[in-house]
């Protein structure tokens, strides 16, 4: 598979990737003149077709660096275009393009505050002070500035390409301070700190203006292997597809091991996510109480085995797993509503060493391996392919010496160390294969940050996963950031709320969808 494509609305870059990218046109003979100009143009013309961002007026804060200059090329594109632009510039410039072009403004007439600027008027401000030289903390009198702004006149603030105050490989502050934006135009490519979570609120929406970097430029740089995905990539999804006249059992047969009398539903919600993803057979280890009922929920679901209950009510599943035959199954989901029962990892250990197909560990399942005495090392000696899908504090537990690294530099490695593909749940999942390669979900809902999500997630995953194993055996590392963003997006467009039950049908009907757009249209 190559999804999605490396191209500049997909590769996610660092600031080192960024500059490279820029010292590479710089050095084919491509004016710095020219590409700031761009930049001002792509700006100015982002702005003109927003004319109500611009009804108060417009003020620019200008640094002293080329962020400083593409403001400044912004502020004599709207001048022009009788917009009224002042322009603030607290430091000195250092760049001498940046101080040509403030020349110039001054000759044009645009005014210029020599005060700091009223943190209450209605003006729109934008933030042309600092974007990826960014190494230290604000200077104290521009954090104050923009920490009083945002309490008087929240959010009325643009960023050009990276918010004042973030560093843009981590997202971070570098002190708690930043601009905080409405939007933030970023240039050329996103910068991989700006869709980290962490980074989210003052981020803003995030628009990539694009500066036109030849394809071969980007392609020539092997360094990049971080994608972005989002709702657009759905139309080009290299969905699984098993042969037409394969039988239920040629199409992924999926063995799910959940739930317990602590949590009841979980079960069933990653039950109704396997069950979306069109797999072919489904086969379920449960607790007793839920064996006895989930015919008359999900008659498709057969109940092979039953797990032992706990007297705190936690599942006890090494009996279960061990009496399964697990050679006829393609996937196997361990983990959602299981609860931490005080069973041993080695009872079930060699059993889950041994199976080929695909091993998928999810929420409890991975506290118990935490807390087992080899921990996360265990997983390198699975024979078959093997899918984590925590979140951010199970992932740090079972990888506690990874505790240090953000999520973004944590996933790879951990992927690396197992030889698992990582799914790391956040507001803007993060999914790493031990091969490098990542991918970031960027376009997700905050309203479908709610409980029994994860459990439809593990249940859809490990099914598309039984689907993609039982077709050749050996898996794509991208298919379980198709199946993430799958999810993703059906959580997002779901029209009948943002509860788990309603999204796994939501999620089941955008497969049809990929699978038979014909069917849908014919509301078949
Ligand atoms: N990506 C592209 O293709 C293009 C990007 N462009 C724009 O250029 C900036 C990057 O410009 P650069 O000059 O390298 O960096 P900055 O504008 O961020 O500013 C660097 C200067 O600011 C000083 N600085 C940084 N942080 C602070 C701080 N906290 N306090 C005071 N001063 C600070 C820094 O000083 P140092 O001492 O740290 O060196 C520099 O003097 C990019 O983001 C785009 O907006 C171009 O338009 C071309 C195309
Ligand atoms: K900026």
């Amino acid at each position: 598979m190559n999804w999605p494509k490396s191209d500049a609305d997909h590769l996610i870059a660092s600031t080192a990737q960024m500059r490279s990218f820029e010292n590479n046109l710089i050095n084919r003979g491509m004016p710095v003149e020219a590409l700031m100009e761009k930049v001002g143009q792509k700006l100015k013309d982002w702005f003109l077709e927003r004319p109500e961002l611009l009804l108060n007026g417009v003020l620019i804060l200008v640094g002293p660096g080329h962020n400083g200059g593409d403001g400044l090329v912004l502020a004599r594109e709207l001048f022009l275009e009788n917009i009224d632009v002042s322009i603030w510039c607290p430091l000195p410039i250092t760049q001498s393009l940046t101080r040509r072009h403030q020349a110039y403004s001054h000759w044009l007439g645009i005014k210029e505050l020599h005060e700091e600027p009223n943190v209450y008027c209605k003006t729109l401000w934008i933030d042309a002070l600092f974007g990826l030289g960014q190494t230290r903390p604000l200077p104290e009198k521009i954090a104050n500035l923009l920490k009083g702004r945002e309490e008087k006149q929240p959010r009325r603030l643009i960023s050009i390409d990276v918010p004042s105050g973030i560093c843009s490989d981590t997202g971070k502050t570098f002190s708690n301070v930043a601009a905080t934006a409405s939007y933030t135009l970023t240039i050329g490519l996103n910068k991989q700190g700006l869709i980290q979570d962490i980074a989210i609120p003052y981020v803003g929406e995030l628009i990539r203006l694009d500066i036109g970097i030849p394809q071969k430029v980007l392609k020539k740089d092997k360094q990049i292997n971080f994608f972005k995905l989002a709702g657009d990539d759905l139309f080009s999804i290299p969905w699984p597809e098993p042969s037409s006249i394969s039988s239920k059992y040629q199409r992924g047969r999926l063995l799910v091991v959940a739930g317990s009398d602590k949590y009841k539903g979980a079960a069933l919600l990653a039950l109704q996510g396997a069950l979306a993803s069109g797999v072919g057979s489904i086969k379920a280890l449960l607790p007793q109480k839920m064996a006895d009922n989930i015919w008359q929920v999900s008659p498709e679901i057969v109940v092979s085995g039953i797990l032992g209950n706990s007297i705190d009510g936690e599942s006890e599943i090494g009996e279960a797993i061990l009496k399964h035959k697990l050679d006829r199954l393609d996937s196997l989901l361990i983990g959602p509503g299981l609860a931490l029962a005080n069973e041993k990892w080695s009872d079930i250990a060699c059993q889950l060493e041994k199976f080929p197909g695909l091993l998928v560990l999810d929420a409890d399942a991975l506290n118990r391996l935490a807390f087992s005495t080899e921990s996360w090392e265990w997983i390198n000696k699975r024979e078959g392919p093997t899918w984590l899908t925590p979140h951010l504090q199970e992932f740090y537990r079972l990888f506690p010496n990874l505790k240090d690294l953000s999520p973004l530099d944590a996933a790879p490695k951990a992927a690396k160390m197992t030889g698992a593909n990582v799914l790391l749940k956040g507001a803007h999942s993060l999914i790493a294969s031990p091969s490098g390669v990542r991918w970031q979900l960027v376009s997700t809902s905050s309203c479908a940050a709610r409980a029994g999500l994860g459990d439809v997630l593990a249940g859809f995953v490990a099914g598309v996963g039984a689907i993609g194993f039982s077709i050749g055996g050996a898996m794509n590392d991208e298919l379980l950031a198709l199946a993430a963003l799958l999810h993703a997006e059906a959580a997002k467009s779901c029209k009948k709320g943002s509860k788990a039950s309603s999204i796994a049908l939501a999620l089941e009907k955008l497969v049809r969808h990929i699978q038979c757009p014909e069917c849908v249209q014919r509301n078949i």
